[in-house]
């Protein structure tokens, strides 16, 4: 028997499992939570912005030297083909020349500009903003929606080249975090095209944004793809170099084995989910759901997170929208009531579509598609004395699905079919409401993969092709991916009473945005900076 091994790096932890390339069998598997978690509010004394969410390098080193032996604990290393590595992004660090985190030297240890900072870190919406008025009229923007988010990497890099310019003149490379691992596998530096074509703004003919504009943007950018940014950039699933000795030993693998250039978490989960064609819109739901989409035309849809060539599969035109708080928004009410799924689902189950008079928007962590924007927040109108906690968990649930109905709806306005939609993720099999409440909001099948780790499978279909176990990703995924599933069916009676619900929650979201600019004033009376408003027309 031979196998992959897949390892997902997740916003709170990373899994590692062991499949069997013959047919997919996923035979072992081990979750690291990443020992230091999602750093807010305080770094060791100092406080950190609201907006700010950190992490560990070493915490992802933590995962491989726990997970893979725990894996590999009834198998000969002889057997493993390759691995395969999967990271959420736009996730980066700056390094020194050994390719070592600045975080980890004594000088910057209480420096949050020195750390990871995770996708979820909204700090620097000010020099999105700024970005975004530089670039805007530029053809290639349009890949982008538009707008280019303030989680991705150029945004994040100019926050510290602004708020801290000693450091920045310090670093030596920003690489995605997912690049830094591989570089500790293999020795080797690449940039993976996933991260780079949808968080980098890089394309396969066009390369990265030119040095003109770079210095319209900021100085501190002159030539940064050249210097703090440079690196081949490689396709994602392609051979990214074999284990050195050194990392070999500490995980219990031979030196020499095969490593596949990393992917995006979401991206991954397209193959892992069984996906290989055009039609089959995948929603990958955890702590945020991320929307990928595969099809033979670029069209240029405004709002979403981006259409890259290639970016998933070689041969088609993948595309990505969002929604940034699904899983994280449940757990914030949950935490905020002191209660668990479990009850709230039970209570919230027997109320019917409508009942509680509740509506709610889901952008408690601002809004990526349609809006790009991370300083919106979340709203619940139709609040009573008498409203119980169920009924706010229902709305919440209700929200996350009208934001994916506005996304798909998207889509189909710009003639990009959905024929099927899939749903993965930590979330779909451990809450079935949630499950019903999407096939009813979308009066849609929605077709659950029967396996909480399509983005680790994903992973190691990649670590597979990569080793030279199989001549294609077709063939690979035909094998290896999951083909279990339950299928959840929209009721009509719901559904009809959702038309209404949606309608309001499209005025909602229109009042919010165009209407009314009650959300940006909060924040500039929170003493937050004011933003400029976005323009809206192009959503139209
Ligand atoms: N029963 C549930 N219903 C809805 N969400 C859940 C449930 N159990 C866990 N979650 C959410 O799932 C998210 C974690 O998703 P997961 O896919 O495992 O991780 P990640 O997003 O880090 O890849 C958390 O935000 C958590 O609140
Ligand atoms: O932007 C992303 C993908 O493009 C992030 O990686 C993602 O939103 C975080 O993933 P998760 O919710 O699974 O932790």
């Amino acid at each position: 028997m031979k196998y992959a091994i897949g390892i997902d790096y997740g916003t709170e932890s990373g899994r590692v499992i062991l499949v069997n390339i013959e047919n997919g069998d996923i035979v072992a598997t081990s979750v690291t939570p990443y020992p230091h978690g999602v750093i807010t509010g305080h770094l060791n004394n100092r406080t950190l912005g609201k907006e700010t969410a950190l992490q560990v390098p070493q915490d992802y080193l933590e995962v491989l030297i726990n997970s893979i032996p725990e894996v590999m604990k009834e198998i000969n290393p002889n057997d493993i083909v390759g691995i395969g590595l999967d990271f959420t992004s736009s996730t980066i660090l700056p390094v020194d020349e050994n390719l070592n985190p600045l975080c980890e030297t004594k000088e910057h240890e209480n420096n949050p500009h020195a750390y990871v900072k995770l996708w979820k870190h909204h700090e620097a919406e000010d020099e999105a903003k700024h970005l975004n008025k530089i670039v805007q009229q530029e053809q290639w923007t349009k890949r982008y929606g538009g707008t280019i988010s303030s989680e991705w990497m150029l945004p994040k890099v100019l926050e510290i080249a602004n708020d801290d310019p000693p450091l920045f003149n310090q670093v030596h490379l920003f690489l995605e975090a997912g690049d830094w691992v591989i570089s500790k596998l293999t020795g080797n530096l690449i940039r993976n095209s996933c991260s780079a074509g949808y968080k980098g703004t890089w394309h396969k003919e066009t390369g990265f944004i030119d040095n003109e504009t770079l210095q319209k943007i900021s100085p501190a950018l002159n030539d940064i793809y050249k210097t703090k940014l440079q690196g081949n950039v490689q396709s994602s699933g392609t051979l990214a170099g074999t284990l050195t000795k050194e990392i070999s030993v500490k995980v219990g693998l031979h030196e020499g084995t095969p490593v596949a250039v990393g992917i995006i978490d979401a991206h991954a989960a397209l193959p892992g989910a069984g996906v290989s064609e055009p039609g089959t819109l995948v929603m990958v739901m955890g702590t945020s759901t991320c929307h990928l989409l595969l099809s033979d035309k670029e069209v240029l849809v405004p709002g979403i997170s981006g259409v890259v060539e290639g970016g998933i599969l070689p041969g088609y035109f993948a595309y990505e929208a969002g929604q940034a708080a699904v899983g994280d928004l449940f757990a914030h009410f949950l935490k905020n009531y002191q209660t668990n799924f479990e009850t709230l689902s039970d209570e919230a189950k027997i109320l019917h579509p409508g009942q509680s008079g509740l509506l709610a928007l889901d952008w408690h962590n601002g809004c990526r598609t349609p809006f790009v924007d991370t300083t919106l927040s979340g709203v619940l109108v139709g609040e009573k004395l008498s409203t119980t906690p169920a009924e706010v968990y229902r709305a919440l649930l209700e929200a996350t699905a009208f934001g994916t109905k506005v996304i798909i709806d998207l889509f189909e306005k710009h003639e990009i079919p959905i024929n099927q939609v899939i749903a993965t993720g930590g979330i779909p099999n451990k809450n079935n409401l949630l499950m019903q409440i999407y096939a009813d909001i979308l009066q849609k099948e929605i077709t659950v993969v029967q396996n909480d780790q399509a983005p680790a499978l994903g992973a190691a279909i990649l670590g597979a092709v990569a080793a030279g176990a199989y001549d294609s990703y077709s063939r690979a995924i035909r094998h290896m991916a999951s083909n279990k599933t339950i299928v959840y069916k929209p009721n009509k009676d719901n559904a009809n009473i959702y038309i209404q619900l949606f309608d309001m929650y499209k005025q909602l979201s229109t009042f919010f945005t165009e209407q009314s600019s009650i959300m940006h004033d909060l924040n500039h009376l929170k003493g937050e900076k004011k933003y400029d408003r976005k323009p809206m027309e192009h959503l139209q």
